[in-house]
């Protein structure tokens, strides 16, 4: 497989802030990433607050509860907008590297109750089928070697370092737990060894998706 390339950049007004929006291809597969790069990073000393996040249509995009990626993607893009500098790498591997139709495949059987790992496994898949390393040539593409990596999972922490970039701090992103994505956490906690903190309240009134309210606004409809 031939290594990835820059193909591509422009700016992208966001409501988090005005990023660099940068595409990367590979040449054979024609697959595709893009990384939202905010401020200065040319100085490689100052580690770059970083985001790597994975594709999930449904809470990215049609704000599903089932998982807590589209809290996770408003949060670190808000985080980075804060701090006016940082990086997402928006990671095209939906459904953990399974694809968008497999995913649902797989909520079909979590529907009848398996959890995460056991639905893929039943279709023949791993429980995670992602490749990070493409971040990590993401990363040095764009100059980066010094991050301060937003994730839970330990294995994007892992990969990052054994490629040759220095995380220096690991920064939690516990964020848009609701009475939908709990045993989706747990599993995640549980068999993948995720550095998950339950937050018994949950900190979805902010969302207004809180378990207990969002029943109450369903109700109401
Ligand atoms: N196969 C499968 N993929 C899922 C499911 N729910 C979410 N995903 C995908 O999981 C990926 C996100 O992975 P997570 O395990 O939530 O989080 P992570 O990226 O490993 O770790 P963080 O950096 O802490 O967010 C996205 O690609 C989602 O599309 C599911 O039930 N089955
Ligand atoms: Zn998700």
């Amino acid at each position: 497989m031939s290594k990835i390339q820059l193909v591509a950049e422009a700016k992208l007004p966001t409501k988090f802030g005005i990023f660099r929006m940068v595409g990367f291809e590979f040449a054979d597969s024609r697959k595709e990433h893009v990384a939202l790069v905010m401020g200065d990073i040319s100085n490689s000393e100052e580690p770059v607050l970083a985001r790597i996040h994975s594709e999930c249509l449904t809470g990215d995009a049609l704000h599903s509860l089932k998982c807590d990626c589209g809290f996770q993607l408003e949060t670190a893009l808000t985080q980075i907008s804060h701090e006016g500098r940082g990086v997402l790498i928006y990671h095209r591997e939906e459904g953990r590297g399974i694809g968008l139709i497999n995913k649902i495949r797989a909520y079909a059987l979590q529907d009848q109750g398996m959890d995460t790992i056991e639905a893929n496994e039943a279709l023949g898949f791993a429980a995670d089928e992602r490749n990070f390393a493409v971040c990590a040539d993401i990363f040095d593409l764009l100059g980066i070697h010094k991050v301060r990596l937003l994730t839970n999972n330990p294995n994007k922490i892992d990969t990052m370092r054994n490629a040759g970039i220095n995380v220096v701090e690991r920064v939690p992103l516990n964020v848009g737990e609701n009475r939908y994505n709990t045993a989706y956490l747990t599993t995640k906690a549980e068999k993948m060894g995720h550095f998950i903190v339950h937050d018994e309240q949950h900190d979805n009134h902010q969302h207004g998706v809180c378990c207990s309210c969002q029943q109450e606004q369903l109700k109401s409809k």
